[in-house]
């Protein structure tokens, strides 16, 4: 069945909550690729303007770091099924690479980022809002070994990272969105119960045996 519109899924929580597994998960459990996947990390302001040295200065956990109008437009245009080119984050350098990618309209969206339950106009563009719940000493944890590996950082600026803008902004901005969420995940990736559920609930969206999110 030709669906009117794509239904679009939240997928918020700390950073190292597990959000990007949870969603990884999800999407493999689609082999037919009905599931686009919008990171909101990709909407990180450019920062080409300023000095490397300056980028390390800039508040990556608070709202203002994103842009969020590219943001909503870009989910407005694939709710109306026209196809968007995001935008790619390096994280090494602290802004947009040169790169865009090309996404095709799909089905589901998922949008999965720390800060996408904060927006009330994000908010309204959700179906689904699901909110990964994780203790800050396993996120913590998960940070240092991810951004020591996988992001070019050192141990001592993720720890000071943490302390000075990560762990304030996360109980100022991201733990209160919880409240917004439809189902709350515990411990992100292994949850493999919630993550069947999930994958369940949108099947049965797809299907159009559901009335409430149709
Ligand atoms: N349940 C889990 N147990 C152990 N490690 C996990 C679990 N979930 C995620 N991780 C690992 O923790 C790190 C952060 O997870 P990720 O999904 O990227 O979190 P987020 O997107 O919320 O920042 C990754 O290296 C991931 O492999
Ligand atoms: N240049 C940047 C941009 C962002 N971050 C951090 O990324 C975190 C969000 O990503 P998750 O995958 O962990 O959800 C956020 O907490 C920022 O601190 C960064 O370190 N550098």
């Amino acid at each position: 069945m030709k669906r009117s519109k794509p239904i679009v899924i939240g997928v918020a929580g700390g950073s190292g909550s597990g959000k990007t597994t949870v969603t990884r998960e999800i999407y493999r459990s689609f082999s037919d690729k009905s599931i686009t996947v919008i990171q909101q990390d990709a909407y990180y302001k450019a920062q080409d303007d300023k000095p490397f040295e300056e980028r390390l200065l800039t508040n990556y956990d608070h709202p203002l770091a994103f842009d969020t109008d590219l943001l909503i437009s870009h989910i407005q245009e694939l709710l109306q099924f026209h196809p968007i080119k995001k935008p790619v984050y390096d994280y090494t350098v602290h802004t947009r690479s040169a790169k865009i990618v090309p996404v095709e309209p799909k089905d589901v969206i998922i949008l999965e980022g720390i800060l996408i339950l904060e927006d009330e106009r994000l908010r309204n563009l959700m179906d689904i809002k699901v909110f990964v719940d994780t203790d800050s000493d396993l996120r913590i944890i998960r940070r240092l070994l991810r951004d020591t590996e996988e992001r070019g950082r050192s141990v001592e600026s993720v720890i000071n990272q943490y302390l000075t803008a990560v762990r304030p902004m996360h109980l100022q901005f991201v733990e209160p969105t919880k409240r917004y969420a439809d189902i709350i995940i515990p411990e992100g990736g292994k949850n493999s119960v919630a993550i069947d559920l999930m994958a369940t609930k949108i099947r049965t969206v797809l299907e159009g045996k559901d009335s409430q999110v149709l």
